[in-house]
């Protein structure tokens, strides 16, 4: 897409376009798309990034237990939506050891049930065992930090996801 297609969409393909940038959240391109016109692919993702920021705590969460668990349950009956799926193999949480993948579910287990939403993590920044070891070390966090630190990881994902759906007018052959 160019993002001079992009400022031209209604509302309806918009949010057809990118009700999934934050995942099962068509929430936040129904909100973005007033912001219309865009620069460019950065600027429509810091719009995203704007809308999640200002969002109560509540909102935050809510965004966060839209999210499915990494090597989750979803993940092991194939059910993730198709950026989850490649997201979450380019981290190789589909490669893991059975003990990896014990660790991993009880550690998601404690933390779910710490905090009340799901650990998420942008799994294209890291890689499985950064993952473990930022499961680990961020669920000693309190709540609060937590929904923030979670909604931060839910931007970048975002950015990523859009960046694969805009390209600059360089890249395409408009
Ligand atoms: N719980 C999660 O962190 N989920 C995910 N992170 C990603 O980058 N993709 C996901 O599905």
């Amino acid at each position: 897409l160019s993002i001079h297609v992009v400022n031209k969409m209604g509302y309806e393909e918009f949010i057809k376009s990118f009700g999934n940038v934050v995942e099962h959240c068509s929430l936040c391109a129904a909100a973005v798309w007033r912001e219309r016109p865009f620069r460019d692919a950065e600027n429509l993702a810091s719009c995203f990034g704007d809308f999640i920021d200002r969002l109560p705590i509540s909102g935050k969460e809510g965004i966060l237990r839209l999210h499915p668990d990494l090597a989750g349950r979803l993940a092991q009956a194939g059910q993730l939506t198709s950026e989850s799926t490649r997201e979450q193999a380019s981290a190789g949480l589909n490669t893991m050891t059975e003990e990896e993948r014990q660790r991993m579910t009880n550690l998601n287990k404690r933390y779910t049930q710490k905090f009340g939403f799901p650990f998420v993590i942008c799994a294209r920044e890291n890689k499985k065992d950064a993952i473990l070891r930022g499961l680990g070390e961020r669920l000693e966090n309190a709540p609060q930090t937590e929904a923030i630190t979670g909604a931060n990881e839910v931007k970048k994902i975002c950015r990523l996801r859009l960046l694969d759906l805009v390209k600059p007018d360089s890249q395409l052959n408009s």
